[in-house]
């Protein structure tokens, strides 16, 4: 199971809070994310992860590569809607590929426990 993490600045901190929440549920996992959100978590944490590029510069799109080429299996996007983002393109076109191929996508706190506490009882098995 490879999953991606990322989070817009003003989520950054909910972000952080869910993952040291979370911690021993994500520890076996792959797990990748956008630079900056990748940094703050390992921070806080120790879970390993693999460094994307930052958001504005590319991250959202190598997420959205590793989904075409069939390498990632859920992701976790804490969006902020209130606030315009340079590299809107590359996350309508991240949002975009999640839906092509399916992929479950948490662009919430709400959703994303939901989707934890699946992959913690093993609904999500990969
Ligand atoms: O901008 C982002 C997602 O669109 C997140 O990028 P960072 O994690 O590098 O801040």
């Amino acid at each position: 199971m490879k999953i991606a993490l990322v989070a817009h600045d003003k989520k950054k901190a909910e972000m952080v809070e869910f993952m040291v929440k979370y911690e021993a549920v994500f520890q076996p996992y792959s797990l990748y994310a956008t630079g900056t959100t990748g940094k703050r978590i390992m921070e806080a944490t120790n879970l390993e992860i693999h460094l994307l590029k930052s958001g504005p510069l590319g991250g959202d799109q190598q997420i959205g590569s590793l989904i075409a080429m069939g390498d990632l299996d859920l992701i976790f996007f804490f969006r902020d809607p209130l606030t315009a983002q340079p590299h809107e393109p590359d996350i309508s076109a991240l949002l975009r590929l999640c839906d092509v191929y399916g992929i479950p996508l948490a662009t919430n706190q709400s959703t994303a426990t939901l989707l934890v506490q699946a992959l913690e009882i093993g609904w999500l098995l990969k």
